[in-house]
């Protein structure tokens, strides 16, 4: 008589151990090449998005297909030139976020079934590509990390977008968990906090006062209700408690003005060129909204933004580097991830 075997016995042992986790990485993306027509590409996917541009009527379908896809990409190619990786042909935020997942896979490693992989919302690798991986890899479960401390629609949101549409294309689907905003945890404060101590400990002078300045957006965004603007007031006002600054010693203000309509106030340019003209001599610059170093920091704050400080009558500026993939960097990323994956690891 032939005996019939139950299904479950005929599942190898592995299966009965934890399922495989993946933990992906996502930043906001960066064009492939440092020149126009990878400039090009990069913008049109990056402003065709209705989360960045949420107008994306037929006037702004001409405008950007007429005037800003044939101008901005070499004047912006220039200044990521300014910047580029050459050594791996790559903008800085590719190199800092895939040395983030490398630090992370070493720091999870003793946990055999977490595989750590990492993407950009726009240009390479895509999102997409990174999600295939993991499932080739076997994860049936996925841990999406935007890396953005303050919720906006135009950055978090639109990576679980993304994420939610890769994932409608399956039909067998990873479970899905999403890493929350993390403006106000402690270790992210701690970490911001230690990372000013120490250059400014570093630096051969003394700041007057430090300059916060956040990613801007459109205020319209925020009448409407995007808690972007709120996370930043809440991340500034912790820093402040943790460094025992007020605000005349610590001041938000919001940077990359795009576009004609009137955008999160008071802006980092004009506060640059305020100060200085006020007898402010000395002073850094701390950009926390952004969790690796990227054209927004390197170029626009610590040379453009410099450059007007210095022009309109100060001396000194530093612009601090971002968390990136530094130690107390790295314990924010950390500490996020793990809370994440509890119950899955
Ligand atoms: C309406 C336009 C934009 C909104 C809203 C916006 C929000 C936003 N962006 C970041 C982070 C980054 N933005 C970067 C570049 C960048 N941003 C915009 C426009 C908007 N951003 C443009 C057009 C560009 C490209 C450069 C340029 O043409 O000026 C980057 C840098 C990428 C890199 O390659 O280094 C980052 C990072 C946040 C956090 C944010 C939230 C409000
Ligand atoms: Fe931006
Ligand atoms: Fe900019």
């Amino acid at each position: 008589m032939t005996s019939v075997v139950p299904v479950e016995s005929a599942k190898p042992a592995a299966q009965s151990a934890l399922p495989r986790v993946g933990v992906l990485l996502i930043n906001l993306g960066t064009p492939d090449t440092a020149d126009a027509p990878g400039v090009r590409v990069y913008l049109k996917e990056f402003l065709s998005d209705a989360r960045v541009i949420e107008d994306q009527g037929l006037l702004w379908k001409l405008v950007l297909n007429g005037i800003i896809l044939r101008s901005r990409p070499r004047t912006k190619a220039l200044d990521y030139r300014k910047i580029w990786n050459n050594e791996r042909n790559e903008s800085p935020l590719k190199t800092i976020t895939r040395s983030q997942a490398d630090k992370l896979a070493v720091a999870l490693s003793d946990r055999g079934h977490v595989v750590v992989d990492w993407a950009m919302r726009y240009g390479n690798p895509s999102i997409k590509a990174g999600i295939d991986a993991l499932i080739a890899k076997g994860c049936e479960r996925i841990l999406a990390v935007p890396l953005y401390p303050q919720y906006s629609a135009s950055t978090s949101a639109t990576v679980c977008d993304e994420v939610f549409r890769v994932l409608a294309r399956l039909r067998n689907q990873p479970t899905l968990r999403v890493t929350p905003p993390y403006y106000e945890d402690a270790t992210y404060i701690e970490a911001l906090a230690t990372s000013i101590e120490t250059h400014l400990a570093s630096l051969p002078f003394k700041p007057e006062l430090i300059v916060a300045s956040f990613h801007g957006m459109p205020k319209s965004y925020v009448d409407k209700g995007d808690p972007y603007q709120q996370h930043c007031i809440a991340t500034t006002q912790a820093l402040r408690r943790r460094l025992g600054m007020d605000e005349t010693k610590l001041l938000l203000t919001f940077q990359s003005r795009f576009g004609n309509d009137e955008w999160l106030q008071p802006y980092t340019d004009k506060t640059m060129e305020r100060l200085a003209k006020d007898g402010v001599r000395r002073i850094a610059v701390v950009t926390p909204g952004f969790s690796a170093d990227c054209l927004e920091t390197l170029e626009e704050i610590a040379q453009e933004n410099a450059e007007i400080f210095k022009h309109n009558g100060g001396e000194q500026f530093s612009a601090i580097p971002c968390l990136n993939n530094s130690e107390p960097g790295m314990d924010v990323i950390r500490a996020l991830v793990l809370r994440e994956l509890q119950g899955w690891i």
